[in-house]
This record gives structure tokens, sequence and C-alpha cells, in this order.
């Protein structure tokens, strides 16, 4: 079958935003594996970014997480925060992304997230034992670093400025949504 994305086809925006809206079990007839091996850090991240805009466009908090197969570099789970969207006390990016992947072995994984874990969710990625987090944003957040390596987790930190700014824009207009989310601080309503 010839997929929409191919060995030809180059890794733009567009690409990108296409994988991060459509639904993980649906990827395979999007993209072949020559365009899925061509994939780097840098452009999982940008699809954790690019679901962090969806849930911003939706009202909701800009962070998401993509989880990828280390072996075959292929996505596994994928998600975004959902506080406001499914009035979820606790979905966070990285939460929504683990439960997309379901009941696999999260040692052969990494997780790429938008910003800097919280520490409820630096805890379930050291019980599920994943090899990798890569983080997208230190700048607005940060702290949790130090407990997932302690606890063997490798962990590198690659900054995307768009992430980033969607991030601090965020904050700037929403600083109740963002302490609710991050403190469980009392929702307003
Ligand atoms: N890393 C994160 C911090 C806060 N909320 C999230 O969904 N994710």
């Amino acid at each position: 079958m010839k997929t929409l994305l191919h060995e030809q086809t180059p890794v733009t925006e567009h690409a990108l935003n296409a994988i991060a809206h459509m639904p993980t079990k649906s990827l395979p007839m999007l993209m072949n594996n020559d365009f899925t091996q061509g994939l780097t850090d840098a452009d999982f991240m940008r699809i954790a970014v690019l679901l962090a805009q969806k849930s911003y466009d939706e009202g909701g908090c800009p962070i998401g997480a993509v989880i990828v197969n280390n072996a075959s570099n292929t996505i596994v789970g994928k998600g975004h925060n959902t506080l406001v969207q499914e009035n979820h006390p606790y979905n966070h990016g990285e939460t929504s992304a683990i439960r997309d992947a379901g009941r696999i072995d999260f040692s052969r994984t990494t997780i790429y997230t938008s910003l800097s874990p919280c520490s409820v969710c630096a805890t379930l990625i050291q019980m599920r034992g994943f090899s990798r987090v890569v983080v997208g944003d230190v700048t607005n957040a940060s702290g949790t670093q130090d407990f997932l390596k302690e606890n063997k987790v490798h962990v590198d930190i690659l900054e995307d400025q768009y992430g980033i700014a969607l991030y601090a824009r965020f904050r700037l207009e929403k600083p109740e949504q963002d302490l609710e989310d991050w403190q469980g601080i009392r929702s307003p309503n």
C-alpha cells in the first residue's frame, strides 16, 4: 500500500502535525516504515509540541507527550493534557500518552514531553521503567530531572522554542489554570 508520507516526503511541520492529530493505531496508514525511520528526537519533540498546540486550541493546558519504541523508532502512544477537555483532575500530557500506549513494556521506550514532568508523572515514569525521557522545556518548569536520573532513567534536555513560547503565553493568559494543573489548587468553577 502506498502511504501519504513515504521515503521521498520531506519531514515538514505539516507532516508532523498530521501525525500528531492521527490516532496512534492509524499511523501505519499515514506513513510507511522508511518515513518513520527518518524521524529524529527533534521531530518527535515537535509532534509533542503540536499536541500541546492542539490542547491550547481546545482551551486546555498546552502540554503534549509522545512515546516511541527504541528499537523500531515507531510511535506507540501519544496524547495531551485534558484537565479542561475531559474535566479531568489528573490527566497530564504524560499520563495521556502512557494510557494511549497501554500495558506495554515501557523499558524499551522513550517518552518525549513538551514540558518538564511533575513529580507524580516522574514517579509513574520511574515505576513503569521507561529507559529514557526527553524534556522539551526546562525554562518554564523543572525539578524532577535529578529524581529520574537517580532512578536510572536517562534524561535528555532537547528544548523546543515553539513549545516554550506557547507555554509561557498560556501561563500569562490563564495563571489559575496553570496552578490548578501543576499544584492541584482548587478550580475556580
Ligand atoms: N509536564 C507537565 C506538567 C504539567 N502538566 C502536564 O500535563 N505535564
